[in-house]
């Protein structure tokens, strides 16, 4: 990422983006249904680091360290910070927080410095023409919690003390990015949460009517491309009929009946080898919808 301050955002963006609309660059990357709380998060955290180092120096601005994106399970956090780091042309990697548990003493703290080893390696190297590394603590409440909670396990406070050397020590420079995502910023540690630190949160809640329309109209895309579903299909029909579903239910919800058609093919006649001829009707969503519906009531009695 450039730090210097000589090229403009659209030189390292990777195309040239409506930067006024992140909402639409996230749904041509495959994520729907978000609103405009992004564009606020994108000149927060992503403009600045392409004002003049020597204006941000005089002025003492400092830069963001990063954001945690937060909200119920299945709404796209992930997916949203692998399509942040890829319109920033980052360097990407995604840390699953239980992976950095070690029985070994001190090997937990180990994995948490590895994470930013590339990213020091690289500003060493090449100074400040060092690409952006995007580091994305997955399920970040796992490896955070507030410290002084559990006198029974210390190996957590002991992984947050890392983790906040490594953010105080590194990711002041320009060339780090953090993102967290989490289904319960509520657990994570307030020294990781407060100002100065990762201290952008964005809640990304369940997709709305529109969302829901959006994020059904790209997981239809690939089969409507190949003719393999009614084109009479009503998508506003199954929209009014998924509330309360998520951006990963309705992927499931898609993918579902898509295997009710192929049900029905095979049960018309066993031979049938014509894989592309599968043609997903309504009543096959509506089973779908039916099945998830009745999984999702019955995980959440428990
Ligand atoms: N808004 C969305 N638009 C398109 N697809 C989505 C959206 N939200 C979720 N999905 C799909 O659902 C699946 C899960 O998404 P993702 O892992 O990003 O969710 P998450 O919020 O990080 O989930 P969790 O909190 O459970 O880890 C992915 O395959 C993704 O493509």
């Amino acid at each position: 990422m450039q730090v210097s301050g000589q090229k403009e955002l659209k030189e390292v963006l990777r195309r040239d983006i409506d930067v006024r609309d992140l909402a639409a660059e996230m749904k041509s990357l495959g994520v729907g249904g978000l609103g405009n709380e992004l564009n606020h998060i994108f000149s927060m955290l992503v403009v600045p680091r392409f004002i003049p180092r020597a204006i941000t120096r005089e002025i003492r601005f400092k830069n963001k360290q990063g954001l945690i994106l937060h909200g119920p399970p299945g709404t796209g956090k992930t997916s949203i910070a692998r399509a942040i780091a890829k319109i920033l042309n980052g360097k990407l990697q995604v840390v699953r927080g239980p992976e950095i548990f070690s029985q070994l003493t001190g090997s937990s703290e180990a994995k948490i410095r590895e994470v930013f080893y590339s990213a020091i390696n690289d500003l060493e190297a090449k100074g400040e023409e060092s690409p952006l590394h995007v580091i994305v603590f997955d399920e970040l409440d796992s490896i955070s919690r507030q410290r002084g909670t559990n006198p029974f396990n210390t190996t957590g406070d002991r992984i947050v003390n890392q983790l906040l050397t490594m953010i105080d020590g590194y990711t002041s420079l320009s060339n780090i990015l953090l993102i967290g995502t989490t289904n319960r910023i509520d657990l994570i540690d307030t020294a990781l949460t407060r100002p100065g630190r990762v201290e952008l949160h964005l809640k990304i809640g369940l997709p709305d009517e529109a969302g829901r329309l959006e994020i059904l109209r790209i997981n239809v895309k690939r089969l409507q491309w190949r003719g393999m579903i009614d084109p009479h299909l009503e998508l506003q029909k199954i929209v009014t009929d998924t509330e309360g579903f998520s951006g990963a239910d309705l992927e499931a919800l898609i993918q579902t009946a898509y295997c009710n058609a192929m049900d029905r093919h095979v049960k018309s006649d066993i031979s049938k080898t014509d894989w592309a001829a599968i043609i997903v009707v309504a009543p096959d969503i509506y089973r779908a919808v039916v099945a998830l519906r009745t999984a999702k009531d019955c995980s959440a009695k428990g």
